[in-house]
């Protein structure tokens, strides 16, 4: 039976006397896109390449849409799309004949690997360098290339290793609309990214290792549920004179109520705390202009799980 989506249970991997992967166990569902987070180092591409059949466990069990990448690397490979973090393009190629070339590597015949690479172009907005040599793209081309090669037989699973590093604005926005239509299609997402505050736009869920392990749910739970700051700005004052009434409005000392440019900072514990501030404030007149959450829940998480226990989990 296939089971969609990606499962990894106990996977390990060290390089001579570097454990790189230490311990893993993620599950990545069909329909979502779940993202890997974590610190330079932690692990993140050593597992990606292993979960693409690209580099063998020491242990633990892996399974591509129910494919086991270690015993039936064939069959994995024609159910997943590999983004690398860096494009290993033949450089002479053009960007069309490196699409045509991996569509006939995945048994394509010739028109439909032309087919399929004319429609690849369009869709990463590769058109006016569909004749240029690939070694003569900007990064963030290479990386648009690097997509539409990992997309060349249509796989229901896509590994994707900081796929964002590059692409400038527009190009970012339209690889979310990318990932978010496979999602809806039902197809698999994994993801890794630094870039925590587009992450957080995109994913569904996200999977944090720290040197070398998963984090487990519990301790990413309560690591979201610590103490964070908002951001406080208020109509037509400078925050340093408008920190007196915010901090009265919610009976705190002044004295401990930061200011940041234009902003005032406050730590609430929890969403419903920084609401009931919210109300209390609008309810002594205080002009709240703008009211927000100073880091994205992923970047919270990380920087809490990153400060706790050394970061192991
Ligand atoms: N081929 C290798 N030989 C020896 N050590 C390696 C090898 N590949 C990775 N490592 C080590 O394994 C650890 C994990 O590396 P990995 O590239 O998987 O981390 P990462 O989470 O992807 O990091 P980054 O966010 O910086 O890309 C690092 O300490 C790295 O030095």
């Amino acid at each position: 039976m296939t089971t969609p989506g990606i499962t990894a249970v106990g996977v390990r991997r060290s390089f001579g006397s570097v454990q790189a992967v230490r311990d893993v166990t993620l599950e990545a569902p069909a329909g979502a896109v779940t993202g890997l987070v974590g610190p330079n180092g932690a692990g993140k591409t050593t597992l990606l390449l292993m979960l693409a059949s690209l580099l063998a466990p020491d242990a633990g069990t892996i399974r591509i849409a129910g494919v086991d990448p270690v015993t039936d690397p064939a069959a994995a490979r024609s159910l997943l799309g590999w983004m690398p973090d860096a494009l290993g393009a033949w450089p002479s190629l053009t960007v069309r004949e490196t699409l045509v070339m991996t569509g006939r590597l995945y048994d394509l015949d010739d028109a439909a690997a032309r087919r399929r690479a004319d429609v690849l172009i369009a869709e990463v907005g590769l058109d006016g360098l569909a004749g240029a040599a690939a070694r003569v793209l900007s990064r963030g081309q290479k990386q648009r290339l690097g997509l539409a090669r990992a997309l060349v037989h249509d796989p229901p699973v896509l590994l994707l290793d900081e796929p964002a590093s590059g692409l400038d604005p527009q190009a970012r926005i339209d690889l979310r609309g990318l990932l978010r239509r496979f999602a809806a299609a039902g197809k698999t997402v994994l993801i890794s990214s630094h870039v925590l505050a587009e992450l957080e736009e995109v994913v569904d869920d996200a999977v944090f290792v720290v040197a070398g392990a998963t984090v487990g749910a519990d301790r990413v739970a309560a690591a979201a549920e610590r103490e964070r700051p908002w951001r406080i700005r208020i109509a037509g004052q400078d925050a340093r004179t408008a920190a007196l009434p915010v901090a009265q409005a919610l009976g705190l000392d002044v004295a401990l109520v930061p200011v940041d440019r234009r902003d005032i900072l406050v730590a609430f514990r929890s969403e419903a705390e920084a609401a009931e501030g919210l109300r209390r404030l609008i309810g002594a007149g205080v002009a709240v202009a703008e009211f927000t959450a100073a880091t994205g829940m992923l970047e919270h998480t990380f920087l809490d799980l990153g400060t706790t226990e050394g970061g192991r989990a």
